[in-house]
């Protein structure tokens, strides 16, 4: 199955911030009108996202991923998986100002919204923003990413600030809904992190020269 990539305006001629804003606008737009989830349970595309990240993933035991929330696309089905699965998930937890924290997930019927406005968080152990370590792979929301690996995010400046303190060789992997996987190039700057892995309910691949594709195959042994 393949869906039409949404054609983005033509931001070139505008300054970086202001490209990216312009972008977010647009594809915020686009997000509330043409995705909804279901208020109740879980439909195919979901199921075919989950399954395509749970693939990404394969072998981990421990992963640091989000809570979806609104239009984003689903990751609560992967959650109840990961549950199931005993593997160890990381989410953001918010501190004062927006601050970065992590949690432990613990069980679905565990997360609560904890402060008015934002997404759920686990409760337990709040961990400093340096326990990313922890994680294999890291699963972060985007509104966009692009076929070379450019990823635009919500604009807070919460994941391109907490990537660097990932270890060496763990891949980030974008999940956007089907056709916000864009032919780009979007907007980048310095501090922007490129992607390892795009993840969409349609299909998911390796980006050309990330160090996670660059690694060996795992062995029998291994
Ligand atoms: N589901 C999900 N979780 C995520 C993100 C995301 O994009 N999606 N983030 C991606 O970066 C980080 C959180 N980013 C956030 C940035 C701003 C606000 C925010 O402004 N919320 C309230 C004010 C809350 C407060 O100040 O206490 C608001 O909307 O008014 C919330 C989360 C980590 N967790
Ligand atoms: N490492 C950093 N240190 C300080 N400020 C940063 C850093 N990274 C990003 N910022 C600032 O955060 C703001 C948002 O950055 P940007 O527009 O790239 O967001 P984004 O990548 O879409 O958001 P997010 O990282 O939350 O997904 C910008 O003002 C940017 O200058």
């Amino acid at each position: 199955m393949s869906t039409q990539a949404r054609v983005l305006p033509d931001t070139s001629s505008l300054a970086v911030d202001d490209a990216k804003e312009q972008l977010r606008r647009v594809l915020r737009e686009h997000r509330a009108t043409h995705h909804r989830h279901p208020e109740h349970g879980h439909n195919d595309t979901c199921e075919r996202l989950t399954t395509h990240i749970l693939q990404a993933i394969a072998g981990m035991d421990t992963v640091a991923a989000y809570v979806s929330v609104g239009n984003e696309p689903c990751t609560r089905l992967l959650l109840q998986q990961l549950e199931d699965s005993g593997t160890r998930v990381l989410l953001p937890v918010l501190g004062p100002h927006l601050t970065r924290s992590w949690g432990y997930f613990r069980r679905v019927t565990d997360l609560a919204e904890r402060s008015p406005g934002r997404p759920p968080e686990p409760s337990g152990e709040v961990l400093p923003a340096a326990a990313i370590a922890d994680a294999e792979a890291v699963i972060v929301p985007a509104l966009a990413v692009d076929r070379s690996g450019r990823r635009l995010g919500q604009g807070g400046g919460w994941y391109d600030r907490v990537l660097p303190l990932r270890r060496a060789g763990v891949p980030v992997c974008a999940v956007v809904h089907d056709d916000e996987l864009v032919a780009g190039p979007l907007p980048a700057q310095a501090h922007d992190a490129p992607v390892d892995v795009v993840i969409t309910p349609d299909e998911w691949f390796l980006l050309e020269g990330s160090a996670f594709a660059c690694a060996p195959a795992p062995t029998d042994r291994d």
